[in-house]
């Protein structure tokens, strides 16, 4: 259960992957765009993921419609608001949205700078009707290679002042983290937090990777830090955050049920390890069932749910006077 006298936070939150249907539906309508179905009961199985898949690659296809409806900056603005009212709806205090401009851009042929800007602007004006605190993270997807990467990347620094780190995310094993270093050089030079998805589709060794050469300060997923002792040691001991997100991994096939996952060992060990949900609306889920359904199946006790909830506050990219502010919400 969510423990209520603490805050509530998701510190990995894929704004673009959670996109309302019925807003897929009216964006598809507004710009023209032929969707595969033309009403909410039959888009779903296309949007969302109703039995798990194959593999991680097989997930992320459910969330293309999605950004494919994004027709123009507007709407980038609109789901960006959306996400917000979600997010405080779902009675969270804290979210840490992400998104990458690059693949919202690319169906509709978007300028990722612009998407930024809509996004940024979007948060803003949202974050003023909703008394909810955001904080947006910049994604470079790994999957369109590192031209393209470094294409996001001047396209989320030219708004650096508005996001508070970079992560990379998409496919991990096809695109592994030695071929962005020079990327996050950059985006540690200009004063943002790295987090990286790390050990979920490729092994621990990505994990090491993302610590060593892209500086990374936590890790999404994570995952497969299970097969390597020393480098549950070294998360430990260096307080390197983890975004655990378990229905999300159950759904990728990453890990084969909850009663396998390893995120009660990763907190038994002493790492800083979080509840999250990755990308609600494609994964037909939300904070709370990853906490009253999904974390009691993985074995976590009370006791354990809270200290992952609390963990959240401790690894989350704010000031110790932001975290402060939220505690005594
Ligand atoms: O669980 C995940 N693992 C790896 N990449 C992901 C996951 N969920 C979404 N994305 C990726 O993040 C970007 C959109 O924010 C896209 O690149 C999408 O494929
Ligand atoms: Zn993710």
């Amino acid at each position: 259960m969510i423990d209520k006298t603490i805050p509530l936070l998701d510190i990995h939150r894929h704004l673009d992957g959670n996109v309302r249907q019925q807003t897929i539906l009216e964006l598809g309508q507004q710009f023209n765009i032929k969707l595969p179905a033309n009403d909410l009961a039959s888009l779903k199985p296309h949007v969302q993921v109703l039995e798990n898949e194959p593999d991680l690659m097989a997930f992320l296809q459910k969330l293309d419609w999605g950004v494919a409806v994004l027709g123009n900056y507007d709407a980038c603005r609109r789901i960006a608001i959306e996400n917000v009212e979600d997010a405080f709806n779902q009675g969270l205090h804290y979210v840490e949205l992400r998104f990458s401009p690059y693949y919202m851009a690319q169906t509709q042929g978007l300028n990722p700078q612009g998407v930024v800007e809509a996004v940024v602007d979007g948060i803003k004006a949202a974050c003023e009707k909703y008394p909810v605190k955001v904080k947006l993270i910049g994604i470079l997807s790994r999957t369109y290679g590192q031209d393209i990467c470094q294409q996001e990347l001047d396209a989320l620094l030219s708004c650096k002042d508005d996001l508070i780190a970079v992560d990379l995310a998409g496919n991990e094993l096809g695109f592994p983290g030695e071929l962005f270093v020079s990327h996050f050089n950059q985006v540690r030079d200009a004063g943002l937090n790295v987090t990286i998805h790390a050990g979920e589709a490729a092994g621990a060794q990505s994990i090491w990777q993302a610590i060593n050469e892209l500086g990374a300060q936590r890790i999404g997923h994570g995952v497969k830090a299970i097969e390597d002792p020393r480098l549950m040691d070294y998360l430990a001991e260096h307080k390197i955050g983890m975004e655990s997100c378990l229905t999300s991994n159950i759904q990728t096939s990453t890990v084969a049920s909850y009663q396998a996952h390893p995120l009660k060992t990763f907190l038994d060990h002493g790492i800083l390890a979080s509840i999250n949900t990755d990308d609600p609306g494609v994964s037909g889920i939300e904070i709370g069932y990853e906490y009253e359904v999904a974390a009691p199946k993985a074995g976590l006790s009370q006791a354990d749910m809270t200290k992952a909830q609390k963990n959240a506050l401790e690894i989350a990219f704010l000031t110790q006077a932001e975290k402060q502010a939220l505690q005594s919400l």
